[in-house]
């Protein structure tokens, strides 16, 4: 189905990234991982066989990412799509009034960093490399999948910034659209609902248990390999364009 297509994943290393990578690949693509040096990377990109390749890259980093498009070109030759999935969860309400205490602005800071800033440098260096395909009979160059999260519509209490972080990806998914439009590269944002990966999994089970209860249908956490699916289906869709989807299963976060 992907033949020939090649994909840069961020956040490639696990969870959602992962998954995408996994499906990318099965399905006859070539990925380039791109994540934390710290991370499992190089494993997956071996678990995968030579159609995948580990890049270290902080997204944060201008010098990284031109580091992984490098690698792209020397590897597979060109990029199609890049998937946005590195991020970062932070918890903290704006003012702690029993220990009268600020929220941290570092962690504030942090977030909107790798989550909205971090995301918006992978893709202002990626689709340099995509713009040079040639366009295909519609006149598509290629496509940026970002991640936002149900947190961008329905903040919780305690998620300002990240919540914000995500608000800003859905944000910038129109403007991006339409600033390269005339060179065929769409831009297209999933924002999950609740979904069964390591960021997910540092709550305690009765915490996930009682989220779970909260999702009407189907009533449970999403499987990493659905949120590839709408990857995979967004990438097939040349009219999907300057739209985030949420994928959550009618879930709508409660304060
Ligand atoms: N799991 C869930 O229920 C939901 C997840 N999301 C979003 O989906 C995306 C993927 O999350 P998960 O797979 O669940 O989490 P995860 O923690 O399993 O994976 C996130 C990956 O991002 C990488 N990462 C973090 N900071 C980075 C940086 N500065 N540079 C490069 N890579 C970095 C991590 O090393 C990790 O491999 C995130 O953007 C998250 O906010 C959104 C809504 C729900
Ligand atoms: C950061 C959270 C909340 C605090 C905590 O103890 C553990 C966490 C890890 C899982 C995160 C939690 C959160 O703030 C909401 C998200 C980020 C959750 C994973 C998915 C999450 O529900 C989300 O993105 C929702 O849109």
């Amino acid at each position: 189905m992907f033949k020939g297509l090649v994909a840069l994943v961020t956040g490639g290393s696990s969870g959602l990234g992962k998954a995408t990578a996994e499906l990318l690949v099965k399905q006859g693509g070539r990925v380039v991982i791109c994540d934390l040096p710290s991370t499992k990377g190089q494993n997956t990109a071996k678990s995968l066989g030579e159609n995948a390749v580990f890049a270290p890259v902080d997204v944060t980093s201008e010098d990284d990412v031109k580091e992984a498009l490098q690698i792209t070109l020397d590897k597979f030759g060109r990029l199609d799509a890049l998937i946005n999935c590195a991020g970062v969860a932070s918890a903290s309400r704006v003012y702690n009034f029993k220990k009268e205490q600020p929220f941290d602005l570092n962690i504030f800071q942090n977030t909107i960093q790798v989550n909205l800033i971090g995301t918006f440098n992978v893709i202002r260096l990626a689709v340099g490399l995509i713009g040079k395909n040639a366009p295909d009979a519609d006149g598509q160059r290629g496509v940026v999948i970002n991640t936002a999260s149900v947190a961008a519509f329905d903040g919780q209490i305690g998620q300002a910034a990240y919540s914000a972080s995500k608000a800003g990806v859905v944000g910038m998914t129109l403007p991006l659209a339409r600033d390269m439009a005339k060179q065929g590269i769409r831009v297209v944002t999933i924002a999950p609902g609740l979904f069964r990966t390591p960021m997910m999994e540092q709550l305690p089970e009765p915490a996930i248990k009682s989220l779970e209860a909260s999702v009407p249908f189907p009533s449970r956490l999403g499987h990493p390999q659905e949120f590839a699916l709408l990857v995979q289906s967004i990438i097939q869709n040349p009219m999907l364009n300057g739209e985030t989807i949420r994928l959550d299963g009618s879930l709508r976060m409660q304060p």
